[in-house]
């Protein structure tokens, strides 16, 4: 999980577990497409997320769900259109659009060689939040009986784990998660959708990239299409057409 630039930009005012900015505000896409490799994978792609809404996000594989998620969060630059999370606009002000964000993407982006913790702490320390905070965090995801192993020795679960307890250390409207629950047991997939239930209830929302039903009640969907693909130009060379 990371939240994006982040580091130590909300350091100080978050302190106490205070609300950060842009609770309240909508995200609109408008037209939203994005490159990758010089390929367009995603076009004209226009949705609205409302603060209290939760969107499962569909698609079969590779038809650009990592890649939107990572455009919002402010990794990918976009190829055309617009996001704007209430008056802050991801073209003008990435960092203030960023600031409005938890990313918990494929990679947990734990820190190896520090304690599941000492993740938390530091990440805590970072947008200042306080200890207390990282505290909740361990316990609610079950991550206390192995807070001091290093996280290189945790299991991908357990990784994945520490990775989304990092959601509840920081306190951003809008999550972006991509395929949450892989890695997790029933149990711990089952307090993912929990927690994702008990974001929108508070008033936050929630992009979620997913193959599998979270069993969210109200949960709505938006599904991914491939990009038309420009019709081939036509050869005159029977060779090339496979005429031959
Ligand atoms: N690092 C990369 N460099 C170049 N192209 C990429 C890269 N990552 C993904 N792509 C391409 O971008 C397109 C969208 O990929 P993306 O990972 O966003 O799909 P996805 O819907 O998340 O797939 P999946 O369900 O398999 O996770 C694919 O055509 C893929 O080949």
């Amino acid at each position: 999980m990371s939240a994006p630039r982040g580091e130590g930009g909300g350091e100080g005012r978050n302190a106490g577990g205070g609300r950060g900015e842009g609770w309240g505000d909508a995200l609109a896409v408008e037209g939203l497409g994005c490159d990758r490799a010089g390929r367009r994978v995603l076009s004209g792609l226009s949705f609205r997320l409302a603060p209290g809404e939760a969107l499962a996000l569909k698609g079969p594989n590779g038809v650009g769900k990592s890649t939107l998620l990572r455009l919002l969060a402010g990794f990918l630059p976009m190829a055309e259109g617009t996001a704007m999370h209430g008056p802050v606009s991801l073209a003008a002000d990435r960092a203030a659009f960023q600031e409005r964000i938890a990313f918990a993407g494929h990679l947990d982006a734990v820190k190896p060689a520090l304690t599941v913790a000492d993740n938390l702490g530091l990440w805590a320390g970072l947008h200042g939040t306080g200890a207390a905070r990282a505290a909740a965090a361990l316990a609610r995801f079950g991550l206390e009986r192995i807070a001091g192993r290093p996280a290189a020795e945790c299991s991908a679960g357990q990784r994945r784990r520490l990775g989304l307890a990092r959601l509840l250390v920081i306190d951003r409207p809008l999550w972006l998660l991509d395929e949450p629950t892989v890695s997790l047991d029933t149990a711990s997939a089952r307090l993912v959708a929990e927690l994702i239930g008990a974001h929108i209830a508070r008033g936050g929302a929630a992009l979620v990239a997913t193959h599998i039903e979270l069993g969210l009640p109200g949960l709505g969907t938006l599904t991914l299409a491939p990009p038309a693909e420009a019709a081939p130009a036509r050869s005159a060379d029977p060779f090339l057409e496979g005429r031959w």
